[in-house]
């Protein structure tokens, strides 16, 4: 299934956050979307996902999810959204329960998510327990768990120390290389959008609105730390970025 944001324009009373903004996001393919701080970057995600109707424009869902989806649309936020008193099986468990399943299929997709995102050894632990990239894994385990169509993912390494980033950045790319899915990836750190997306979405300070997009061909499992290609991507990114970014820094501090 594939996601399209269709001229969309969006308002928060008299603030024009989103203006004029046409997307895909093709079936297997991570699109990631970068701009300045207040562009609309989570606002997008939210239209995209539903929770919010955009002011104008359309988002559509066209084609058939996967498979046994479950959830077509889900989301992976920054603070991972946990319930504490729920072990990690707990917590995957419980976007489980809404669906009819036997006791041996839902117990089949909680140990197959659980190991795909290596946490089989942790079925019992606690979130406390857990390290900030554990319980970053367990939400993606979570996410995986409805077999959705499209995984939202709102920032979801901005809470990470900079080597559980490069870890959990791994791990995402070995994920995707097993098994593709389909994401809209928002962060505003340009390295991780070169290392997992296949198309990049830049936007402009708000009202934001498409600047570029820039597609990335080498495969992600080719992608390497320091690759000089995608140093040139990131450097051609930081350039859209830049003037933007110092405008909308003024803003906030005028704000
Ligand atoms: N529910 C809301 N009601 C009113 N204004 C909102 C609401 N949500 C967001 N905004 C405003 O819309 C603008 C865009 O916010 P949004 O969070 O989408 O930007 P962002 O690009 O994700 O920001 P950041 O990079 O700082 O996370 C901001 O000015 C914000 O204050």
């Amino acid at each position: 299934m594939d996601l399209q944001a269709q001229n969309i324009h969006h308002h928060y009373g008299p603030t024009e956050v989103l203006r004029d903004i046409t997307l895909d996001a093709p079936s297997g393919k991570i699109v990631c979307i970068v701009g300045p701080s207040g562009c609309g970057k989570s606002t997008l995600l939210r239209l995209l996902g539903g929770l919010e109707q955009p002011t104008q424009g359309q988002v559509l869902q066209v084609g058939a999810p996967p498979p046994g989806c479950l959830n077509p649309l889900t989301y992976i936020f920054q603070d991972f959204a946990l319930l504490p008193w729920r072990t990690v099986h707990g917590n995957v468990a419980l976007v489980l329960e809404d669906h009819r399943l036997s006791v041996s299929d839902r117990e089949s997709i909680i140990a197959d998510v659980l190991a795909r995102t290596k946490l089989s050894e942790f079925a019992d632990a606690l979130p406390k327990q857990l390290s900030g990239g554990m319980k970053q894994r367990v939400a993606i385990a979570r996410a995986l768990a409805v077999n959705p169509a499209v995984m939202l993912m709102d920032e979801p390494l901005s809470a990470l120390d900079s080597q559980t980033r490069e870890l959990l950045m791994d791990d995402l790319i070995s994920l995707w290389t097993r098994q593709p899915f389909t994401a809209v990836y928002v962060t505003h750190n340009l390295a991780e959008a070169v290392r997992l997306g296949h198309k990049i979405v830049v936007l402009s300070r708000r009202p934001g609105q498409i600047r570029e997009v820039v597609d990335i061909d080498i495969p992600l499992a080719e992608r390497s730390y320091g690759d000089a290609t995608l140093e040139r991507q990131q450097q051609h990114l930081w350039g859209l970025m830049r003037a933007e970014a110092a405008a909308a820094d003024a803003e906030l501090i005028h704000a």
